[in-house]
């Protein structure tokens, strides 16, 4: 479903004219629909309906208040990784109850304050942390939940930075070590396994990874059983895909998690465990959009260079990844000339593209739509080259919403100073 649809040649965010919110706001913009979020979280939701389910939007994918509150509201969980997350889901409506806290780091405050809150669990990622919740947890009075984040060295054959579930990457134990970490993890006073986590990577067009994971998952939760630690729940994490390409086919929520359950199912063992996900970008992609204004083109001998009003401080997926993403004008106009170009933004960095080879009708002052900007953009936005980060407005139906005002000059260097006098 497409919540940014095109009438009359014209991008619309659900009902309104994306001119109409540009004049408003200016640009570089991001465009969110409330439907987008909505329809995203349902998704997971219709396809766990009737088995014991906890969807944790993943906060780093948009951690904008408004977002996390629309979600909130439809009771959903959170999965963070900082304890800046933590109080925006706080602020923002969320419940602690639902909150799993992810992450290689987590610092002696952050798990004070996520214990203080009472957290769901914790997924821990190495023994070191465990020890640590320990005695946090032992200090406070309070027993933590936890859930061991384990490494399946599974290749979820996607982009080498965003993959997580290999055995060279930081993250999660070695799923070979976890008995061991499970054992010690059981000893502990203060400490309650709760269930066994695993996060393959992000953007995966595919199930078979993450079915592999699963069955790698499963294999321990029996091992863990023979043990005598029987598990609540299974966390799978988030990284299902979207199309981000026409040529791309994701599966949907509905055929990812309807081919877990059968998994889960067919084995007494495994069908009482509660099923946990931490969907970002399938949830919030497809829900925002970015709008850059030309500013000149710019043409030589054997290139043209569209040059917007964005720039990779906005936007940046494009350069840290080469990650592909449609770019449209806002108001097609078929008289204008086709042009072959780079859209550029005037940063100084060759990697400042929002997109390379792309065939436009644009001229100077046109508005372009950048899609399925909803996650990780404004989330990654910096100031750099002192430029301020954009403004983000949620559409919901025909009304228009400011959800963060775009930053002044003066915002970016309130918190610095100059040397004293002499
Ligand atoms: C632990 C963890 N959970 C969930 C997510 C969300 O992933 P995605 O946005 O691909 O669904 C991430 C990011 O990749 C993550 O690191
Ligand atoms: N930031 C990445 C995804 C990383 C997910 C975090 N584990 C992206 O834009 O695709």
């Amino acid at each position: 479903m497409d919540w940014f649809p095109s009438r009359d040649g014209e991008l619309y965010a659900e009902q309104v004219p994306v001119t109409h919110i540009a004049e408003q706001f200016g640009t570089p913009a991001y465009i969110y629909s409330r439907k987008g979020f909505e329809e995203g979280y349902k998704a997971y939701k219709q396809a766990l309906d009737g088995w014991p389910h906890l969807i944790c939007y993943a906060v780093k994918a948009n951690s904008n208040l408004a977002v996390l509150n629309v979600l909130a509201k439809l009771g959903a969980g959170f999965d963070i990784v900082s304890v800046g997350e933590l109080e925006r889901v706080i602020a923002a409506g969320g419940e602690a109850s639902k909150v799993v806290f992810s992450g290689v780091g987590k610092q002696r405050h952050e798990i004070r304050r996520a214990l203080e809150l009472g957290i769901y669990c914790f997924n821990i990622e190495s023994e070191v942390e465990l020890e640590r919740i320990q005695e946090e947890a032992e200090a406070m009075g309070k027993v933590a939940s936890v859930s061991v984040r384990v490494n399946p060295d599974v290749d979820a054959q996607t982009h080498p930075y965003i993959s997580t579930g290999l055995k060279d990457n930081k993250f999660g134990i070695d799923i070979k070590a976890a008995p061991a970490v499970y054992k010690r993890a059981a000893e502990l006073p203060n400490i309650e396994v709760v269930g066994v986590d695993c996060h393959i990577g992000s953007q995966l067009t595919t199930k078979e990874p993450f079915i592999d994971a699963l069955d790698r998952l499963l294999l321990l939760a029996d091992q863990l059983r023979e043990m005598g630690i029987i598990l609540k729940h299974l966390d799978i994490g988030g990284g299902l895909g979207i199309a981000y390409e026409a040529h791309e086919h994701p599966p949907t929520p509905a055929d990812y998690l309807g081919q877990v359950r059968e998994r889960l199912a067919a084995n007494e063992h495994h069908s009482h465990l509660e099923i946990v996900v931490e969907p970002g970008r399938s949830i919030a992609a497809q829900a925002g959009m970015l709008v850059t204004q030309v500013e000149l083109i710019k043409q030589s001998d054997h290139k043209a260079f569209t040059v917007v009003d964005a720039a990779m401080n906005d936007f940046l997926r494009p350069s840290i990844y080469s990650a592909w993403h449609g770019i449209e004008p806002v108001v097609a106009d078929s008289q204008k000339e086709e042009l072959l170009c780079d859209v550029v933004g005037p940063i100084c960095e060759t990697g400042d593209f929002l997109g390379k080879d792309r065939k436009l009708k644009v001229t100077e002052g046109d508005l372009l739509a950048v899609r399925s900007a909803g996650a990780y953009g404004f989330g990654m936005s910096s100031n750099y080259n002192s430029r301020c980060r954009p403004a983000e407005i949620m559409v919901d139906g025909n009304q228009v919403h400011l959800v963060r005002r775009r930053e002044k000059l003066t915002d970016q260097w309130a918190d610095e100073m100059l040397l004293p006098e002499g």
